[in-house]
């Protein structure tokens, strides 16, 4: 089977991949959700003419020029307006966020106001007209649409429903991908390893990518090498309605990669297998109902980056999301060999260095060695046949972090 480009292997998993559907959560459970519908503001805010400041309402005409002479009619407090209209030389004492009474036309604030006693003040500032009011409707009228659909619930956003007058937000239902570890040589951390073990490691960083686009992770932990514990573990997933399943390991061609067989076992229809990448080119894709199926290639390192590049995207997408890869333009801190037919994502160091990004790659790049890539920011992706290229030239590194 010929080895899938990259680009078109992403196409293929995200094709048909729409978002989810909606479901009703409380305000105060929102934040970081994706709106499944607009938000229309189901009232005008503020309702009325409001006072912007602490301070007096009065008739600008009567407050043109300064030092003049004004009696205090009333009081109005937010919450609470005042009744009776505002006359000739009069003014209401007034506080921020309380009605305009009838007749004011500006607020003079309290600063430029000294207080004569006997319901006397002195304004010794002019203010013009319309000074310190916020007229009905500033913020929004009652039917606008306020926030698109699929916008992320971020605390603008949360605090704007609210004013809306919204308890309970349409959001996209969060995507579950159940993920399934295989090998009998592992075991969870925290454990005591016999002498051909190692510890179970790829599920926390593939969970940890899941949920940093929104989705829930279902760790359902270790399979033996044996058809009927993988095929175990996936009966599980399915019964948890999971969107996508993700098996770890067992993708590749030894006698013991038994994933393929259970899977298809299970009625899953394969879509690629093996692609044009390096890490992650026993890659296998397939659908099984709804059921997305992405298995991910054991080595740790290839399974974090199939996990970027394949499974954020589609998470993100089933979520309601818009996904897009921080890729930038950097300049080559060392010198890197002529590519083969793999597309390459070369874990590598990126700084900034006179105004610049460089990106050195580190020497060894095992798929094993997760430390390396804890330690990178970036991956310098190099083309199917890139040519050999120089210290400076320039390359395209996908940010991590
Ligand atoms: N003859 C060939 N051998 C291999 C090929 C190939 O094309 N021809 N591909 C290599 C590549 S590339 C990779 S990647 C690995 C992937 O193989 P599998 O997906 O079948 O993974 P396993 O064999 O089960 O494991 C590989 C490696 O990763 C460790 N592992 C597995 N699961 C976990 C886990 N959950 N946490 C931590 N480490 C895990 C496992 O112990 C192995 O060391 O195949 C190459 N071989
Ligand atoms: O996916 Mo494998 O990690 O290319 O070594």
């Amino acid at each position: 089977m010929a080895l899938v480009p990259v680009a078109e292997a992403l196409e293929r998993l995200l094709e048909g991949a729409l978002a989810l559907p909606g479901e009703s959560v409380a305000l105060a459970d929102a934040a970081g959700r994706v709106l499944a519908e607009p938000v229309v503001a189901l009232r005008t805010q503020p309702p009325f003419n409001a006072s912007a400041m602490d301070g007096y309402a009065a008739r600008a005409q009567d407050v043109a020029s300064a030092p003049v002479r004004l009696s205090v009619i009333g009081m109005a407090p937010a919450g609470r307006g005042f009744d009776g209209t505002v006359g000739k030389a009069q003014a209401v004492r007034i506080f921020t966020g309380a009605p305009l009474p009838e007749g004011a036309d500006t607020i003079v604030i309290q600063e430029n106001v000294r207080d004569l006693g006997g319901g006397q003040i002195e304004v010794t500032e002019p203010t013009a007209k319309e000074r310190n009011i916020r007229r009905r409707g500033l913020d929004f009228a009652q039917g606008d649409v306020l926030l698109e659909k699929g916008r992320v619930l971020d605390p603008a956003a949360l605090s704007l429903a609210a004013s809306a007058n919204h308890p309970t937000l349409n959001v996209v239902q969060r995507p579950l991908v159940a993920i399934i570890a295989t090998g009998d040589e592992l075991l969870p951390p925290g454990s005591a390893l016999g002498p051909d073990q190692i510890i179970s490691s790829n599920a926390y960083g593939v969970a940890a990518a899941a949920q940093s686009v929104g989705a829930r992770a279902l760790d359902l932990g270790i399979a033996a090498d044996r058809k009927e514990a993988i095929a175990a573990l996936v009966k599980k997933a399915v019964a948890a309605k999971a969107d996508v399943i993700v098996t770890l390991g067992g993708a590749s061609v030894g006698d013991h990669d038994l994933v393929h067989d259970v899977l298809t076992g299970e009625g899953m229809t394969l879509d690629f297998w093996k692609l044009a990448m390096r890490p992650g080119k026993p890659l296998m894709f397939g659908r099984l109902g709804d059921i997305r199926c992405i298995g991910l290639p054991g080595n740790p390192v290839a399974s974090l980056v199939c996990s970027q590049l394949f499974l954020k995207p589609l998470l993100a997408q089933l979520g309601g999301r818009v996904h897009r890869q921080d890729v930038r333009l950097a300049q080559l801190g060392a010198a890197m060999p002529a590519n083969d037919l793999r597309q390459d994502y070369v874990r590598a160091v990126v700084s900034e260095e006179a105004g610049a990004l460089v990106a050195t790659p580190f020497g060894i790049q095992d798929s094993s060695m997760l430390r390396m890539l804890a330690d990178a920011n970036g991956l310098i992706v190099r083309a199917p046949f890139a040519p050999a290229a120089a210290v400076g030239t320039e390359c395209r590194v996908l940010m991590l972090r």
